[in-house]
C-alpha cells in the first residue's frame, strides 16, 4: 500500500475531564493515507481520550481539549462537529463493540449507511463487502445483534462503522475481551482493508502484539502524553520498549 500525505495529527494535544481531570497532557500522533497506526498503552494512558478528542465526543464525557492542535484532511477537527468528521470520512468504532441489540445484524450494518445518500443497489454491494470480510455476519445476519457472540458484535460494529465509507477508520480496544483466534480475525480484516481498499486505520489497543504485527507505525502513550514513536516492526524488536511500555514483563520480553 502506498503511503501518502498526513490525514491525521495530534501536536500537543492536553485534555481534561470536568476541567478538574488531568487524562492527556502531551499526545502527538500522526496518520498518513494508507497507514496502519497503532496507540498503544497501559490501562488508564489516555487512549480512549486521545480518540475521542480527535473525532469531536470528548464533550458528551464532560471532557475538554485545553491545548494542542487536532488537524484532520487539513482543517482544524475543533471547527468540525462529530457527524460533519463522519460526513468526512472519520468514522470511529468505539470501546465496548456498541450494537443496536435489538436490530438484526443486518438491520445494524444497514443503520451505518443511513447517514449518506447511497442507492439501494450501493448499500447492497458494501454489505456483501463487510460479509465477505466476515463471513459470520452472513450466517447471523437475520440474529438480534445482543444475542450474537461478543465476537460478531465486534464484526457488526466494525461492519457498521464501513457501511459510512470512512477514509479514517479509529477503532478502539477491537481486541477487548474476545478470544486470540477471533482477535486474528477481525486485525486480518483490518489488513485486508487496508491492502484492498487502502483504507487508513487508528487502532488504541492494550494488546500490542497483535497490533504491532499489523500495524505500520505505533505510537505508545503513558500517563497522557506520548512517549515513543516508531515503526512497528522496530518496536517489535526492542526489548525495553516491550518491558517498560508495553506491559511485558523482563522474562515475557526476552
Ligand atoms: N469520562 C471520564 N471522566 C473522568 N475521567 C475520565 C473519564 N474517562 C477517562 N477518565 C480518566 O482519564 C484517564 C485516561 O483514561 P482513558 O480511558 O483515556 O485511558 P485508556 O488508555 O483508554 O485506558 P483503558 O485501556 O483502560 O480504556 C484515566 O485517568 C481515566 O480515569
Amino acid at each position: 500500500m502506498t503511503i501518502h500525505e498526513v490525514l491525521l495529527s495530534l501536536t500537543g494535544v492536553e485534555a481534561t475531564y470536568n476541567h478538574a481531570i488531568r487524562a492527556l497532557s502531551g499526545v502527538s500522533l500522526t496518520v498518513r493515507t494508507g497507514e496502519i497506526v497503532a496507540l498503544l498503552g497501559a490501562n488508564g494512558a489516555g487512549k480512549s481520550t486521545a480518540l475521542k478528542a480527535l473525532s469531536g465526543l470528548l464533550g458528551a464525557e464532560r471532557g475538554q481539549i485545553t491545548a494542542g492542535t487536532i488537524v484532520y484532511d487539513g482543517e482544524d477537527s475543533a471547527r468540525r462537529s462529530p457527524a460533519d468528521l463522519v460526513r468526512r470520512g472519520l468514522v470511529q468504532v468505539l470501546e465496548g463493540r456498541h450494537c443496536f441489540r435489538s436490530l438484526t445484524v443486518e438491520e445494524n450494518l444497514i443503520v451505518g449507511g443511513l447517514g449518506r445518500k447511497a442507492g439501494r443497489g450501493e448499500l447492497r454491494r458494501e454489505l456483501d463487502r463487510v460479509y465477505s470480510l466476515f463471513p459470520r455476519l452472513r450466517d447471523k445476519r437475520g440474529a438480534l445483534s445482543g444475542l450474537t457472540s461478543g465476537g460478531e458484535q465486534q464484526m457488526t460494529a466494525i461492519g457498521r462503522a464501513l457501511m459510512a465509507r470512512p477514509r479514517l477508520l479509529v477503532l478502539d480496544e477491537p481486541s477487548m475481551g474476545l478470544a486470540p483466534l477471533v482477535v486474528e480475525s477481525i486485525f486480518a480484516a483490518l489488513k485486508a482493508l487496508n491492502r484492498d481498499d487502502g483504507l487508513s486505520i487508528l487502532v488504541a489497543e492494550q494488546n500490542s502484539t497483535v497490533a504491532l504485527r499489523h500495524a505500520d507505525r505505533a505510537t505508545v502513550l503513558e500517563n497522557g502524553r506520548t512517549v515513543l514513536e516508531g515503526a512497528a516492526a522496530e518496536l517489535r524488536e526492542r526489548d525495553d520498549v516491550k518491558a517498560f511500555y508495553l506491559g511485558f514483563g523482563v522474562a515475557d520480553a526476552a
